[in-house]
């Protein structure tokens, strides 16, 4: 069965494999799978930006980096980064009003000479539970607490946020449909859900209203790689 290219644009493969000739590897035989491509820490620290523009030529970039410093640090960074003029770029909205600001300056300016690039602040990674926001001193729902983060990244110049899909409807009714939700976390029926604590399946994610589905190891690390995209992709379609 054929899936609808508006479909295959909503899924984001996390390429974290160790090595450039892994992740360029599996970016080829997942071409025509994939809407984007995701270079996370991993990769960007062991291969730098000329591997960047070499994942390009297989579709566009998520450059998943997380910033989070001062907004001055911020600024300086993003400015550095901007060049390569990934699809994504993201910060952590935890890092605070004027970070955010800093990273969207950096981001707008780039868009007035013509590059392309849209930011989004993390809000509350997807491997936190109650629990584990508790351990760090915060009483707050994980789900309220991303939305709260939504908003002030909205209210500070992001283009969206990455939030676990369970947040998606609220964030979109709250900010808008127009800011993006993009959302790891997914985990296929009976797949493990290894160091994830909010999960949703790819048909429940794109219910929600995600805009963007980020699935790593579920295909990375699959005997067959493209055959799992496949399935989701067919989940999604079918959502
Ligand atoms: O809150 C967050 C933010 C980013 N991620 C990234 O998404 C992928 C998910 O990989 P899986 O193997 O499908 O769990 C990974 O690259 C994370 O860095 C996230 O999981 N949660």
């Amino acid at each position: 069965m054929t899936v609808a290219q508006s479909i295959i644009d909503r899924l984001v493969v996390a390429l974290d494999v160790p090595t450039g000739a892994e992740a360029l590897a599996l970016a080829r035989t997942l071409s025509g799978r994939a809407g984007m491509f995701k270079v996370g820490l991993e990769l960007f620290c062991a291969e730098g930006p000329a591997f960047v523009r070499e994942v390009q030529k297989a579709g566009p970039v998520f450059l998943d980096l997380k910033l989070h410093d001062i907004p001055n640090t911020v600024h300086r960074a993003m400015e550095a980064l901007l060049p390569m003029n990934p699809s994504l770029v993201t910060i952590h909205t935890q890092g605070g009003p004027a970070m955010i600001e800093a990273a969207a300056q950096a981001v707008k300016a780039h868009r007035q000479r013509g590059g392309r690039t849209q930011l989004l602040g993390v809000t509350v990674l997807t491997s936190l539970d109650r629990e584990a926001l508790a351990r760090l001193g915060s009483t707050a729902e994980p789900g309220d607490l991303a939305l709260h983060l939504a908003r002030l990244a909205k209210a500070c110049g992001c283009d969206g946020v990455v939030c676990s899909a369970h947040e998606a409807a609220s964030v979109r009714d709250a900010c808008g449909a127009p800011f993006h939700r993009l959302t790891p976390g997914i985990r296929p029926g009976g797949v493990a859900t290894q160091d994830q604590a909010r999960v949703v399946t790819p048909a429940q994610a794109l219910r929600e209203g995600a805009t963007w589905l980020v699935v790593g190891r579920p295909i990375t690390q699959a005997p067959d790689p493209a055959a799992a995209a496949q399935g989701i992709l067919l989940e999604m379609a079918g959502a």
